[in-house]
């Protein structure tokens, strides 16, 4: 048994280094929940979490912990990847150990998700919350969260949101900025901005405008109403709702899906689903992926050989398309 003292130490421990704004994700292993109980660990789950040190689950995916990109171990989130599998699981210092699942080509499908079962993530820690954003260890704040929704929305590969318990406020951005999000029948999505004086008027308007319609995006943030996970499933913001014991089984399936897919076909298919929206940065995500493949051509590859040799490049022989 944790003390609520002890909790909220690791709370508010966890929620500083988690890039100061997200409340991390709890566990609650006991009966109230416990945000951002990391070391805390729920009895139903400890099939899947004892993952961590390398042990199977029930259907057959063995984690092993996972370093950042330099190397370096995460003390605050659970980073994990799935040996021969091409999936990384991550908590938080989620910047960090996403620009590792970008970079590593064994990576094809990142899940994120939050630990235990009663919730995924509930916002801002608004202990945390400064006139400046959300403090962090120097005590300025700044909203970095938005670098992370960027990040995730133009990581080249898909990102899926494994909801169980509460998706709440910059919670509930989170898994809208994601590619997929598969939720237990215990989930609760809402956005609560304007209960307690805040608002997301980037991604968390237009995103969610974009899945629900202008007119339901109204009533979620005006309202901020909680929502249960059939009712997000008919709102178009989430893509299946399995039963909490299933979560991880059906996440895996679904990865296991698009893993079995060309990893270019779905880079470039996610860059052209937000390209529209993401304006010029939409654009040059898409455009850059273009050039990605152009280099791997005997056309892209003439010209910077023939400077390369010093000599005029022959383009001749490259058909000009209809
Ligand atoms: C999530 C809840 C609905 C759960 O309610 P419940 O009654 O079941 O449990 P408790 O309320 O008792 O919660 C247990 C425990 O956790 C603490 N807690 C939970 N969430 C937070 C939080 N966000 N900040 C601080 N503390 C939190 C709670 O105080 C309890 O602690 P005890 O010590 O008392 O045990 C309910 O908890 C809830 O509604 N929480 C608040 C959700 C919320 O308002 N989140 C912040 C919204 S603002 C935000 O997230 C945000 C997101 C963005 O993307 C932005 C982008 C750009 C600008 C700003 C952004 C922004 O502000």
């Amino acid at each position: 048994m944790i003390s609520d003292k002890e909790l909220s130490a690791v709370t508010r421990r966890i929620a500083t280094v988690s890039n100061h704004l997200l409340l991390p994700v709890g566990s609650g292993s006991n009966s109230s929940l416990s945000y951002g109980s990391i070391e805390l660990c729920n009895a139903s789950m400890d099939d899947s979490y004892h993952r961590i040190h390398g042990e199977v689950a029930s259907h057959g995916v063995e984690w092993k912990t996972a370093c950042d990109e330099y190397g370096k171990e995460f003390t605050d989130i659970i980073y994990e990847k799935a040996i021969g599998e091409g999936i990384a699981k991550t908590i938080k210092e989620l910047i960090r150990a996403f620009n590792d699942a970008r970079d590593d080509s064994s990576i094809g499908v990142i899940i994120l998700t939050g630990k235990g079962t009663k919730a995924f993530c509930s916002g801002g820690d608004q202990a945390l919350r400064k006139t400046d954003g959300y403090a962090d260890f120097e005590n300025f704040g700044r909203l970095n969260v938005l670098d992370l929704q960027v990040q995730i929305r133009r990581l080249p590969k898909p990102v899926l949101a494994m909801v169980a318990g509460y998706a709440v406020g910059g919670g509930h951005v989170l898994h809208m900025v994601c590619d997929l999000t598969i939720a237990a029948d215990n989930a609760i999505f809402g956005q609560t901005g304007p209960k307690v004086g805040s608002f997301d008027a980037g991604h968390g308007s237009s995103i969610m405008s974009r899945l629900v319609g202008p007119k339901k995006a109204r009533e979620m943030w005006f309202l901020a109403r909680f929502y249960t996970a059939s009712e997000a499933e008919k709102m178009g913001l989430v893509n299946a709702v399995v039963p909490l014991e299933k979560l991880e089984q059906e996440t895996i399936k679904w990865c296991r899906e698009i893993l079995r897919n060309s990893p270019t076909a779905i880079r470039v298919l996610k860059s052209s689903l937000n390209a529209v929206d993401d304006g010029h940065a939409g654009l040059q995500e898409l455009g850059g992926n273009a050039t990605l493949i152009f280099y791997g051509t005997e056309e892209g590859n003439e010209g910077k050989t023939a400077y390369v040799q010093r000599r005029r490049p022959d383009f001749s022989k490259f058909p000009r398309r209809p």
